[in-house]
């Protein structure tokens, strides 16, 4: 036994000569260590089972189920291989479209520099078991469930309910589990506590808005100065440290606008049904007053730089703005101060310090955005020959 025509055989060449012994449905020495079994004797099977055994499976993206369970146009669809089981609530356009993503499965730091355990005044959270650089990539997370928020919000409870128990029923146990671990009284609670908006492009911009749930990542707490960054690509989710940070910190990202002014995000936050614990929130009285004062500066030097109309600005003013959210801890919106501190010197015609804003503005949109998006890429270019840029002595020439 064990010819090697044998072998050839059993990878679906129909027209090769029956083996001698037990014919085509047998299983023999060559073709059993390929898949790792040990035989002396043939094993008798079917073509089927042979070609299950011996043929790599259909990649993840192939084994999708659905649509199921359609209601006005919205089904479930689910994937029990791709990133360890998915279930979608969207519509067939949306639903081809995640379909062609390349979700990535679990990633990132290993093993991860943080532990899980409960914070004062705020459940579970998770704090760094060592030092971490900025820039780390911390988790990196396939979605479980994704739902087209239009639809959540139109269907009557009974029938949401339905395709959540559906949404739910088609994910293996364990990926099951771990969205249900998650804090919430059901499972629509726990999609409004713990789940991430994004926006599914390219089928119709009307039902794009989409609920992700990541739940690993959603044990990240909220902090209106979070020392972690997250953005979501193609439904998959990257955390990664928006500054240096020391062992036994809490790990956090925030759950609002971080540039809103301390009443309006504690409103924020008390819509998503609690009170915000943060270090900001309750340090003392004086610091929240200097936040809002430097907030409020920032908005105006913002307003200030987008004005094209005229003049009110300095070749500074994209410096001290930039200051401004350095002084203010925003770490992870650091990239668009320095790309509006590199485009103003820019357009004072100042090479070196648009040169040195650009740089650093491509560095922090590398973290903040990817290496390889637009912007970091738009702010090497600026970097490498200010001089050829579109913004090069704008201002200086309409001042004069
Ligand atoms: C996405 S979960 C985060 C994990 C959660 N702590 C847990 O125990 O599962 C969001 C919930 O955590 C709590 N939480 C998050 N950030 C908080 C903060 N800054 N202050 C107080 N509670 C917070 C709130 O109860 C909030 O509804």
């Amino acid at each position: 036994f064990g010819a090697p025509e044998s072998a050839h055989m059993f990878e679906g060449q129909d027209d090769e000569q029956p083996d001698a012994v037990c014919g085509r449905d047998c299983i023999t020495g060559i073709t059993a260590g390929i898949v790792g079994l040990n035989l002396r004797t043939p094993v008798c099977a079917s073509p089927e089972f042979i070609r299950k055994i011996v043929l790599p499976p259909p990649p993840p993206s192939a084994q999708w189920s659905g649509p199921e369970n359609c209601v006005n146009g919205t089904c479930i669809f689910s994937n029990v291989v791709q990133n360890g089981g998915i279930s979608l609530i969207t519509s067939p356009q949306h639903a081809d479209i995640i379909k062609s993503y390349d979700i990535d499965a679990d990633g990132g730091a290993y093993p991860p520099p943080f532990y899980t355990e409960q914070i004062e005044g705020k459940g579970i959270g998770l704090r760094a078991n060592r030092s971490i650089v900025k820039g780390e990539v911390l988790m990196t997370r396939g979605a479980t469930l994704i739902a087209q928020t239009e639809a959540l919000i139109e269907w009557e409870v009974a029938v949401r309910d339905t395709m959540y128990d559906a949404a739910m029923a088609r994910l293996p146990k364990g990926r099951r589990d771990a969205f249900l671990a998650q804090m919430g009284r059901d499972v629509h609670d726990k999609i409004n506590k713990n789940s991430f908006q994004f926006f599914i492009h390219g089928a119709g911009e009307e039902r794009a808005r989409h609920l992700a749930a990541y739940p690993d990542i959603a044990k990240f707490n909220h902090d209106c100065r979070p020392n972690v960054h997250y953005r979501i690509t193609d439904a998959t989710i990257t955390t990664i440290a928006a500054r240096d940070i020391q062992r036994g910190e809490e790990l956090a990202i925030s759950y609002t606008d971080i540039f809103l002014p301390s009443k309006q995000r504690k409103e924020r936050i008390q819509n998503w049904g609690f009170e915000c614990a943060c270090a900001l929130c309750q340090g003392p009285k004086n610091e929240t007053i200097a936040s809002d004062k430097r907030l409020r500066r920032i908005e105006k030097l913002k307003a200030d730089l987008n004005n094209f109309k005229e003049i009110k600005v300095t070749a500074e003013t994209g410096a001290e703005y930039a200051t401004l959210h350095e002084e203010e801890g925003l770490h992870a919106h650091l990239g668009s101060a320095y790309t509006r501190a590199a485009l103003n010197f820019a357009l004072f015609g100042d090479e070196e310090r648009s040169r040195e804003y650009a740089w650093r503005a491509a560095e922090e949109l590398s973290i903040e955005k990817g290496p390889e998006s637009g912007d970091a890429q738009a702010m090497r270019e600026l970097a490498e020959n200010p001089r050829a840029h579109w913004t090069w002595g704008k201002r200086r020439t309409l001042k004069k």
